[in-house]
């Protein structure tokens, strides 16, 4: 830790530089500027996908495609499921940025850093976020294979004290305090409900994302914990990339596919495996693709 006595603004030494965002607007703006000469496409929607759930990026019609190790200043992926793609198309006309693997907390980076692609996405013209992710189910009536869309989440990550947002605020973002009793959009739930009931898909369920730091899974204790706090899935995720969201006002969607069942049993056997819940991701993917692609086509319709 840091002992010295200093303005940590003014003065700010390497501990909290790591601690603060290193990301200014104006960097930012230079990556989006960097993207933009490249591609001439301006998204609207922007999609983030989860572990074993870059199959949604099928859907982008022609699209152009970076690498994330080719774009200045963007960290890499690290985790098996993650390709670390940045993708721009078309999802039947709307113009949309897809990030094909995500980065998480466990991977060493900053949680600034983890979110620094949102910002990109609204520097960019996006307005509407949709994340997906692999989650543990914790409610017993969840099933794996089930795709819970989130109504709320539990930021254990926060109760420790990290936030993306932590530093200096950067003003031409947002506002220093956010508001998030509303951050999944009450108006993107109820279309994706309608579009889950439409398509007669099974096995769609809604609940609250509980997020842990990882990257080890839980105790059976804390899943009891999360269980009586309200907690419907655990993940490692995504609540992050909603905050910094929120922060610069774009309206947030999220679902989870639930890849395992929780193990809260001291007698049980099972334990989450990271390989098993990519074959659940890949056996669902299709489903979650076809939901995102006709939540896509109802916001085109209703906007
Ligand atoms: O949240 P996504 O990126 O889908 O990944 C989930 O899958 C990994 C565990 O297998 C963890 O990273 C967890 O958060
Ligand atoms: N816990 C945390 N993250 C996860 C899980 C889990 O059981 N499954 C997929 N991601």
């Amino acid at each position: 830790m840091c002992d010295k006595n200093h303005n940590t603004i003014t003065d700010p030494c390497e501990h909290h530089l790591t601690a603060s965002n290193q990301y200014t607007y104006g960097d930012i703006e230079e990556l989006a500027n960097y993207l933009k000469e490249r591609v001439s496409i301006q998204p609207q929607i922007g999609i983030i996908c989860g572990t074993g759930l870059g199959a949604v990026t099928e859907l982008l019609a022609d699209p152009t495609i970076f690498d994330y190790k080719d774009i200045p200043k963007f960290p890499v992926s690290t985790v098996p499921g993650h390709a670390g793609r940045l993708l721009f198309g078309h999802i039947d006309g709307t113009p949309v940025i897809s990030m094909q693997g995500r980065f998480h907390f466990f991977e060493g980076y900053p949680l600034w850093m983890c979110t620094m692609p949102v910002r990109l996405m609204k520097l960019l013209g996006v307005t509407t976020l949709i994340l997906s992710n692999a989650a543990g189910g914790i409610n017993p009536s969840f099933n794996v294979g089930d795709i819970m869309l989130i109504k709320d989440h539990i930021n254990f990550v926060g109760f420790a004290g990290h936030n993306p947002l932590r530093g200096p605020n950067e003003d031409k973002f947002g506002a220093r305090f956010v508001a998030v009793n509303d951050a999944y959009s009450r108006e993107l739930l109820r279309e994706a409900k309608a579009v889950a009931q439409g398509l007669g898909m099974k096995g769609v369920q809604e609940g609250v994302y509980a997020c842990i730091g990882g990257p080890s899974f839980e105790t059976v204790a804390e899943l009891k914990l999360m269980h009586q706090l309200g907690a419907d899935a655990v993940g490692m995720s995504t609540v992050h990339e909603v905050i910094t969201a929120r922060h610069c006002g774009i309206k947030c969607f999220a679902l989870s596919l639930i890849t395992n069942m929780c193990v809260m049993d001291y007698e049980s056997d099972e334990k989450p495996d990271h390989l098993e819940i990519l074959t659940v991701g890949k056996e669902r993917e299709n489903d979650v693709k076809i939901l995102v692609k006709n939540i896509i086509l109802r916001l085109a319709k209703i906007n």
